[in-house]
């Protein structure tokens, strides 16, 4: 399809000497502007198939498949090629935020050098440019802007790495497990500047979560992941009232119910197999 922006088709993943794929027959699109969401427990592969897309899978695991993204398969592409790519046209912020800085070198210092990578400013440019988007996800830009990352707390760098990703207004974000490490103010303060970008660039969001009112609030469509595999998609709203697979109907037994709706059970107290 035309307005396809990202495709993920037939996407295996398997440990060298392992005969049990971790992702087994992926199939995934996603629309220019639209927001997707990628749902399923711990250990379901979310962050696996999002790791395929930016070439970060670990090198003892084969891949095999295909992604198309503007015209290429990105499993083809080399390191060199994947890095082109990664930043500018694809932003990924990490679930593991811990890696998105280097720990000795001030915060400001590292997103305007990233800043000026990939988009042609002047130093006084992207210095602003980074104090605004610091700025934008809550963080004040007068102590943050100097501090070096070891001096933040967990939810100041995710709040930081997310600022720097939004701020080179990549085509395709990829968000995987965002706002775990923030409170749930910062967390909605965070999904809605991204919302607010994704207005404003038309750019397209994958959100990887096991939040399911955080991905029906914040999604069009939705895949459900279980065991390496995608057992369900729709769109959100349809996923939410009317799934089908019995996996997926487990996982929203875990939400509060809508007003007129029973309240089922709390998250606490479902087991999801
Ligand atoms: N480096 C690795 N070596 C071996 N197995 C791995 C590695 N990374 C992930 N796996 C396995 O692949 C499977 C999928 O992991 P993945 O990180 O994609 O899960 P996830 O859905 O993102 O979970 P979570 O919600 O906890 O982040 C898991 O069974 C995990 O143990
Ligand atoms: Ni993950």
């Amino acid at each position: 399809m035309k307005d396809q922006l990202i495709s993920i088709e037939h996407l295996f993943v398997t440990l060298n000497g392992s005969h049990q794929p971790l992702l087994e027959d992926v199939n995934l699109t996603i629309k220019m502007g639209e927001m997707v969401g990628l749902i399923g427990e711990s250990g379901s592969g979310k962050s696996l198939t999002s790791r395929a897309v930016t070439g970060l899978l670990p090198k003892e695991m084969r891949v095999s498949g295909r992604i198309s993204y503007g015209g290429n398969n990105l499993l083809e592409l080399s390191d060199k090629e994947r890095y082109k790519q990664l930043g500018i046209k694809i932003g990924y912020i990490f679930q593991d935020y811990r890696g998105s800085f280097t720990p000795f070198i001030r915060i400001g210092k590292q997103m305007t050098e990233t800043i000026r990578t990939h988009i042609k400013l002047t130093k006084k440019q992207s210095e602003q440019l980074a104090r605004e988007v610091l700025n934008e996800v809550g963080l004040e830009d007068k102590t943050i802007y100097h501090r070096f990352p070891f001096q933040l707390s967990g939810g100041q760098i995710q709040r930081a790495a997310v600022a720097m990703t939004l701020a080179l207004k990549p085509e395709l974000i990829i968000c995987d497990e965002m706002t775990t490490a923030l409170d749930v103010i910062t967390g909605e303060k965070v999904l809605n500047y991204l919302a607010k970008v994704q207005k404003e660039t038309g750019c397209a969001v994958l959100i990887i979560t096991h939040d399911l009112a955080q991905a029906y609030k914040h999604t069009n469509r939705i895949y459900v992941m279980q065991q390496g595999r995608i057992v369900e998609e729709g769109l959100s709203e349809e996923v939410r009232c009317h799934h089908k697979h019995p996996y997926t109907k487990k996982l929203c037994s875990c939400l509060l119910a809508l007003p007129g709706e029973d309240l089922i059970t709390t998250a606490s107290q479902v087991m999801v197999k």
